[in-house]
């Protein structure tokens, strides 16, 4: 392990290939099978020791109070946890839609505790650092684990699986859909049976799609838009849809071609989150 005092590291985002919403439980979190993969594209957030004890976010964080910001939450949390006086100065640069489904907020609270696990010299393990995790979000723990996995139970129980490498257009219809919203909804379909047997065997889908389709017409739009060139999905609680392609070219294909109102990116698939591929190349190499 070497002594660095300061490095950046991506907070990648997710994408859910399907999320099947299985049962309500007492406390009010849904029981979910959802198939979560990692993009080569993200936050990026850069990270400054400090011998004060004091954390400072700074960068792209206007929006957010600092004491609801993820990052913030979770470098409180793991300093707590472990009782170490030492701080950070965090720089956030901020490309991922916030509310778009795909994961940012989630992101930027693994990012941050598997950086701080190392600035601070923790070593604390995985599972660890996913249960603290657990505590600030139910995606959190993936972007810990980070590999691509099934999930089951609230989204904490993870089964890894092997995809194969993707390129995906994805595509933010410029609206904030809020997860509790979908969640708490009457209309939400909250009945799909669990899979039995392997996964790729059944008719997979986004049980939030609909719902969200009808309360917001433009994620609607945008998927219709999407067909023209593959079968399109949403993510998550949405708005983010996407379209999937074998090649980075027909994916860069549709970005091209996008409407001004929308904004959208590409990026390839990995079965390894990139901020660990980062952290190995920052710290064991
Ligand atoms: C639905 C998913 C699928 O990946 O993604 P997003 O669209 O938000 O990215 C996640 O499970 C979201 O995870 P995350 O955004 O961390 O959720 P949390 O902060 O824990 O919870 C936000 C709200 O969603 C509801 N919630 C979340 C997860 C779950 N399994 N059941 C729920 O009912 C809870 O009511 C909570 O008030
Ligand atoms: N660092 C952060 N980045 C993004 N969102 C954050 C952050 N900290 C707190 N939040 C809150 O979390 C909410 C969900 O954010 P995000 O994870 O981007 O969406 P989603 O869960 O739909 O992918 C935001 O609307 C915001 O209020």
């Amino acid at each position: 392990m070497n002594n660095k005092t300061s490095f950046s590291l991506i907070a990648p985002a997710k994408l859910n290939l399907f999320l099947h919403i299985n049962a309500r439980r007492e406390d009010g979190y849904h029981e979910l099978e959802t198939l979560f993969t990692f993009l080569n594209f993200g936050d990026e957030l850069h990270f400054e020791l400090t011998t004060d004890s004091d954390i400072s976010v700074g960068g792209d964080t206007k929006d957010i109070p600092l004491n609801d910001n993820l990052i913030y939450k979770a470098a409180l949390l793991l300093q707590t946890h472990c009782k170490t006086s030492l701080g950070v100065k965090i720089n956030l640069i901020k490309r991922l839609p916030m509310g778009g489904g795909v994961g940012g907020g989630s992101s930027d609270a693994a990012s941050t505790l598997l950086a701080l696990n190392k600035l601070w010299k923790l070593e604390l393990n995985l599972e660890i650092l996913a249960q603290l995790g657990l505590k600030l979000g139910a995606d959190v723990p993936v972007f810990i684990q980070g590999q691509s996995a099934i999930a089951h139970g609230i989204g904490e129980k993870l089964h890894q699986v092997k995809l194969e490498q993707k390129w995906y257009c994805v595509v933010h219809p410029n609206q904030h859909v809020s997860t509790a919203k979908i969640f708490t909804h009457p209309d939400l379909k909250r009945d799909t049976p669990k899979i039995i047997g392997d996964w790729k065997h059944h008719t997979l889908a986004n049980d939030c799609e609909p719902l969200v389709k009808k309360l917001c017409p433009e994620v609607e739009k945008t998927l219709q838009w999407l067909l023209k060139y593959a079968p399109s999905k949403m993510t998550g609680t949405g708005s983010c849809c996407f379209v999937e392609f074998a090649s980075q070219v027909q994916a860069q294909d549709v970005l091209e071609n996008l409407p001004h109102t929308w904004q959208g990116f590409v990026a390839s698939s990995a079965n390894v989150s990139p901020a660990h591929t980062e952290l190995t190349a920052i710290f064991d190499q």
